[in-house]
This record gives structure tokens, sequence and C-alpha cells, in this order.
């Protein structure tokens, strides 16, 4: 793969065009400062696509994907489109069949806390003191989300509705190699999280999680009730290093682990399918959070999880590490600076509340 790099730009609904702008800032310096150009195609999707052309996902922004080494995404949804049926709506319209597409079965969130960020988070400091960094590694395509039969309608005279809980062991099986070989290149310890005592699923995930487990002699492997998870998280945050989830579970305690680090809009993520050939992934790089209808159009908006969503697609899908490398130190020089946004903002001293262009601006310096 080399230099000019196809990236197609996807920024959505509601904050996602606020904080993409910001994105788009921060690789025009990268292509400044260390040569790579970069080709972007911007594409319709979400709410914005219903808007313009009637439909979530429209041919041509998945034909546009296809054609890119990567895809760069905002946030799709907001209430504009709920009373939509349900598969039309931008979620599952757009977002689940984009990583359902694209084989996306891999999703590594790295929740980070900087040193100088402790007083922002709501866990007590003491807790996170000298900073918190978690990497959540949520399986994407399997589970609630996609299993089948799905149902919602009348049934035996009442309403019911169906979701299916499908995992085959496969799934589980490569899911966990990700996560070992994460924990391996970090603090060697992996948490598994399953509901074990109640679902089928939950025994066939632990039994398979400790076969793969002994490919990786070194990793240090436990397992947890989820229930009992998202309650750890908070009591002793710092005794997690990489954290294994299904599907639904990953999207429920990486939101917990993002408010551990101040804020779901500090939170990366990175959706990633099978390594190819040269050892780089094609993937859809997204903010974990979604198109906050609250705060959108005021220009607000914490852009870090963006611009580290940014950092993540130039390491997994171009190997440019010196370059993500550098956007990742000019995020902590900034925060370290004492620049916050509203939603990382505790008045503490040193500290200065700006706005979303101007924290970008001060990144883009930085690098
Ligand atoms: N990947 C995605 O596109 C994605 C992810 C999650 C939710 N959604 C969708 O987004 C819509 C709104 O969902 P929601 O309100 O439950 O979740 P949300 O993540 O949009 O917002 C939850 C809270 O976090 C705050 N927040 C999120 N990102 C922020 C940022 N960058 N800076 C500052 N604050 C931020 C919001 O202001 C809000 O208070 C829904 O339609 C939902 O389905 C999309
Ligand atoms: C918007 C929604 C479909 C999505 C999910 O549940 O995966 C989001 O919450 C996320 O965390 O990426
Ligand atoms: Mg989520």
């Amino acid at each position: 793969m080399s230099s000019p790099y196809k990236i197609a730009v996807l920024a959505g609904d509601g904050i996602g065009p606020e904080v993409m702008a910001q994105a788009r800032h921060v690789l025009a310096k990268i292509s400044e400062k260390f040569g790579p150009s970069f080709e972007f195609t911007e594409q319709l999707v979400g709410g914005a696509a219903i808007d313009a052309v009637g439909k979530a996902l429209p041919a041509e922004t998945l034909a546009a994907c296809e054609a890119s080494d990567a895809i760069l995404f905002g946030s799709v949804g907001g209430p504009k489109w709920e009373t939509l049926p349900p598969n039309e709506q931008p979620e599952r319209g757009a977002l689940l069949p984009l990583r359902k597409h694209f084989g996306l079965f891999a999703n590594l969130r790295p929740s980070i806390c900087y040193p100088s960020l402790t007083h922002a988070s709501p866990v007590k400091e003491e807790l996170i003191a000298g900073g918190f960094d978690v990497l959540c590694v949520r399986e994407l395509t399997g589970g609630l989300y996609f299993g089948q039969p799905k149902f919602r309608g009348e049934k035996d005279g009442e309403m019911t509705a169906i979701d299916t809980m499908i995992y085959k062991k496969s799934e589980i099986v490569r899911i966990a190699h990700v996560a070992f070989k994460a924990a391996q290149g970090r603090r060697k310890q992996l948490t598994s999280i399953d509901k074990a005592n109640v679902l089928e699923n939950g025994i066939l995930w632990r039994a398979t999680v400790e076969e793969v487990a002994k490919d990786y002699p070194d990793v240090k492997l436990s397992h947890l009730y989820v229930d009992n998870a998202a309650m750890q998280l908070i009591k002793q945050p710092r005794s997690f290093d990489v954290v294994l989830c299904e599907n639904l579970f990953g999207d429920i305690l990486s939101d917990e682990m993002a408010m551990i680090t101040g804020s779901l809009g500090m939170l990366a993520s990175a959706s990633l399918g099978q390594a190819k050939g040269d050892g780089l992934y094609f993937g859809l790089f997204e903010p974990s959070g979604g198109s906050a209808p609250d705060i959108a159009g005021k220009g607000i908006a914490n852009p870090i999880a963006q611009i580290l969503s940014t950092a993540l697609l130039l390491r997994f899908s171009l190997g440019l590490e010196k370059e993500a490398a550098a956007i990742e130190a000019a995020v902590r020089k900034v925060i370290d600076d004492g620049l916050r946004t509203g939603d990382i903002y505790s008045g503490a001293e040193g500290t200065r509340k700006v706005n979303t262009a101007e924290i970008g601006s001060a990144i883009v310096a930085a690098i």
C-alpha cells in the first residue's frame, strides 16, 4: 500500500460533521508534516443520506467504501429518524450493515485517561491516580445484534419481541486471538466477560477462551460475569488491562470505560476485519459515542474520539505508525496543557474551557 491513500469519509449526523472537520484538519497537517497524501471521497450516510436520497446506506456510498483503503466514520442517528421502520433507521440501515458487509468482527476501543485528566473522571481520583489505560476488545458481527430469528409482533395473543443470541465457536476463537495478541503487546492480562451462570452462550464463550489461552501461556487470563465486571470497573479500574466481550456486553461496558476516562467524547474505536497479506486491515474508524443530539450544532462537541480514531486508521489500515503516534502525542500534550471541551471541563486549576474548533486547532498545532 502506498500514497495517495484512499479514505472514504462518512461524517453522518449530529456532531458527526463537526468533529469530522477537525479530523480532516489533522490529516491535512499529517500530509504537510510527514508527506503521505490522502484521496478523500465524502459520502452520505445515516439520516443525512435518508434526507438526501431516501436510504441510510446508498449504493454509491457502499461502492466508495469498497474502493477505499479505509473508512473514516462520524456518527449516525437522532430523534428525527426514530419514527422510521427499524430496519430503515440510520443505525440498523447503515452502521450495522457496513460492519457486516466488510466482516469487521474485531472492535478495539482503547480507553485511556491521561494522568492530567483524572480530575474529570466520575470515579474517585485516587482509584485512577497515574492514569487509566484499558483496551476493550468487542466482538462486532455476532450475538444479539445479528442473530436470527428477530421478531416483533403479535404472538400467542400478545405483542412479543424476539432477539436471538448466537455464537459459533469459530467466531469466539477469532476474536479471542485478537484479544490475547493485544494483551501480549500490553500488560499481559486478559479479562474475559460472559454470563456463563445463565447463558448457554456464556458457557461456550468461557470454554472457548480457555482453549485459545493454551496458545498464550504468557498472558494471565481471568473470567468475570458481566454484572460483576460492570461493578469492578468502577471499584478497581486499574485491575484491568485487556477486556474481551461479546457484542452487546462490549457495547455497554465500553461506554462505562469511556466515562472512567472522563467522557464518551474521548473514546476512539477501530473496527477491523481479518488481517490482509501485508499485515494491515481494512477497517472502519469511528468515535464510540453517537450523534449527541443534545449538543449537536453548538460547536462544543469533543473531537478527540474522532481524532484518535483517525490515528487508529493510520496505524491499522495504512501502516503509518509514526504519523499515528504523532497524533496521539499531540492529543496528550493539549490535554496536559489544560485545554478542555465542556464534557471534560471540571474547573480545575490550570485548565481552560474551549470549543470544538479551538481544541482541534490546538491539536493540529501540537503535531
Ligand atoms: N457509531 C454511531 O454512529 C453511534 C454510536 C452510539 C449512538 N449512536 C446514535 O446516536 C444517537 C444518540 O444516542 P445517545 O444520545 O444514546 O448517545 P450519544 O453517544 O450520542 O450521547 C450520549 C451522551 O454523551 C455525550 N457525548 C457523546 N459524544 C460526545 C462528544 N464527542 N463530545 C461531548 N459529549 C459527547 C452526549 O452529549 C450525550 O450526553 C442515537 O440515534 C444512537 O443510536 C450512534
Ligand atoms: C449505534 C449503535 C448501533 C452502536 C452499537 O450498538 O454498536 C453504538 O452504540 C456503538 O457503540 O458503536
Ligand atoms: Mg455504543
